[in-house]
């Protein structure tokens, strides 16, 4: 047993039990569980330990312990009792500044609570609402690649071409700028976050910090990628403070965070505009493009799913190809649904990991200052009292209409993005996405599976991504109108 387990608990804490009384997988001499926890489908791992040790268990990585949280109750008040009672967990937040990523999601305290101000204030729902139409004409164009391609008999290749689109979109409204990734293969923006996200991922899951000791071709390839993406983020922040018009409303999320770095009482500096303008665009890409992408590859492998999610976008759009009015996006139940499931599925950040401030109890456990905390945001997203068959993909689920009235609401079982004063505040912004551009996609096309493709395996690329989108797009049928 380590020191920490060891430790004395303060008699002013009621507890039934401390750590060390905690089940926990056998693990290796000296480096515990570390080696067992390294690699790609680390999330995996995790998700099959809940399965055998339960909602609450206990790993040792290198001498020291990790809780493991899954049930829902405990995971909702360790998000809650943020920034207070818990922290990020310290290694994550090394890992991600060493790669210059930091901003509202690795700061603490008074300064996140000052961030947190900052990064809403681009991200609400005005901001997004007033980008509605430039997302619009952007999926517009998303759909005019395929329509092309597929009638000049050439491939898609959807996951390269979602997470353009995603980077797209970010950029759009985070700084103002139109990149066309989408139809420019190789935008160097998108080739800089790609090989900064492969070592976020090669860190965040190395039994080791090697790069601390020797930096490998790819090491160095992301070093260089980060300034880069430092040097194009100063040039739309100089760009956008010398074109704005302070007179109107802001348009975009920096030029809101600009305005509101301006207010001399904020206490901004250029430093935190600038961490949390790169945060935006490294966060906004990854997830909603590999959230798109499960979620088409999920729609493909259930045709009943598809068809329903089909009759409710053809309701809501009539005539128009995909969504142009903002008002639309509250009336596709079956699409929330159908992302809902696919986050409890498949979602895309498996774990959020804390450290706690001082000692504490967690259901019942001794819980001393400066232990690692992590929790599963699938929560009990696939226990079968709740979700009856877990592993199905049933958007009805989430539909309170197609639910016995015995069972409640289970979007409270689940934490896809984060919860308490640190949830996601992309989320809005991300479903707009998600909505817009999955509209789009049934609307216009029939997916099939690729023929002999296997299933894509999840890789924890910091964000969990899927290896592959193995599905095929056909120009909807021509059945179009009998359909409707
Ligand atoms: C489907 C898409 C997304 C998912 C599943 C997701 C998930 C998450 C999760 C789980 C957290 C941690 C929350 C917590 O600690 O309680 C988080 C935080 C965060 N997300 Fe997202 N996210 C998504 C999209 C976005 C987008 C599009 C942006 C911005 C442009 C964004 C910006 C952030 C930021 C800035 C934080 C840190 C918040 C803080 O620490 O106060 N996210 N997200």
């Amino acid at each position: 047993m380590n020191d920490t387990l060891a430790v004395d608990a303060p008699s002013a804490l009621r507890y039934a039990r401390t750590i060390a009384d905690l089940p926990s997988p056998k693990g290796h001499p000296f480096v515990g569980n570390a080696l067992q926890l390294a690699g790609r489908q680390m999330h995996q791992k995790f998700t099959g330990w809940v399965r055998e040790y339960g909602p609450m268990f206990r790993l040792d990585v290198l001498g020291h312990p990790v809780v493991i949280v899954s049930d829902a109750a405990t995971v909702h008040g360790l998000l809650r009792d943020r920034p207070e009672g818990f922290r990020r967990a310290g290694g994550l937040k090394q890992v991600m500044s060493e790669l210059n990523i930091g901003g509202v999601f690795i700061a603490e305290g008074e300064a996140w609570r000052k961030q947190r101000k900052l990064v809403m204030s681009g991200l609400n729902v005005e901001v997004i609402r007033h980008f509605f139409p430039t997302m619009a004409a952007m999926t517009q164009g998303l759909h005019d690649r395929w329509t092309t391609r597929l009638a000049q008999g050439q491939p898609i290749d959807l996951k390269r071409d979602l997470k353009a689109m995603a980077l797209d979109i970010i950029v759009g409204l985070a700084m103002g700028h139109r990149i066309d990734a989408v139809n420019h293969d190789g935008d160097p923006l998108q080739k800089d976050i790609d090989r900064l996200f492969d070592r976020l991922g090669q860190r965040t899951t190395a039994a080791f910090p090697y790069w601390r000791h020797v930096k490998l071709p790819a090491d160095r390839a992301a070093e260089r990628a980060s300034a880069e993406i430092e040097t194009k983020v100063v040039a739309f922040i100089r760009d956008t403070r010398e074109r704005m018009d302070r007179e109107r409303k802001p348009s975009t999320m920096l030029e809101a965070m600009i305005v509101a770095a301006e207010d001399p009482d904020s206490g901004f500096t250029d430093e935190e505009l600038v961490s949390n303008a790169i945060l935006s665009v490294v966060g906004g890409e990854d997830t909603t493009a590999n959230s798109i992408g499960w979620m088409v590859y999920l729609l493909a492998r259930h045709p009943e799913a598809a068809a329903a999610l089909r009759a409710e976008v053809d309701a809501v759009l009539g005539d128009a190809t995909l969504p142009r009015e903002w008002e639309q996006l509250k009336l596709f139940t079956y699409l929330d649904a159908a992302h809902s499931e696919t986050q409890r599925l498949r979602t895309v950040a498996p774990y959020i990991g804390l450290t706690s401030n001082a000692d504490c109890v967690v259901a019942d456990t001794f819980i001393p200052k400066n232990t690692a905390v992590i929790v599963a945001t699938a929560g009990e997203g696939f226990d079968d009292t709740l979700f009856p068959e877990p592993a199905a993909f049933r958007p009805e689920r989430w539909i309170a209409e197609h639910r016995p009235k015995r069972e409640e609401d289970p979007a409270r079982r689940v934490f896809p993005f984060g919860g308490g004063s640190r949830l996601c505040p992309g989320r809005f912004l991300a479903l707009t996405e998600i909505k817009m551009v999955v509209a789009m996609i049934v609307r216009n096309f029939d997916l099939t599976l690729e023929p002999g493709a296997p299933e894509p395996t999840e890789l924890l690329n910091f964000f969990m991504a899927p290896s592959a989108v193995p599905v095929r797009l056909a120009p909807r049928a021509l059945n179009r109108e009998a359909s409707r």
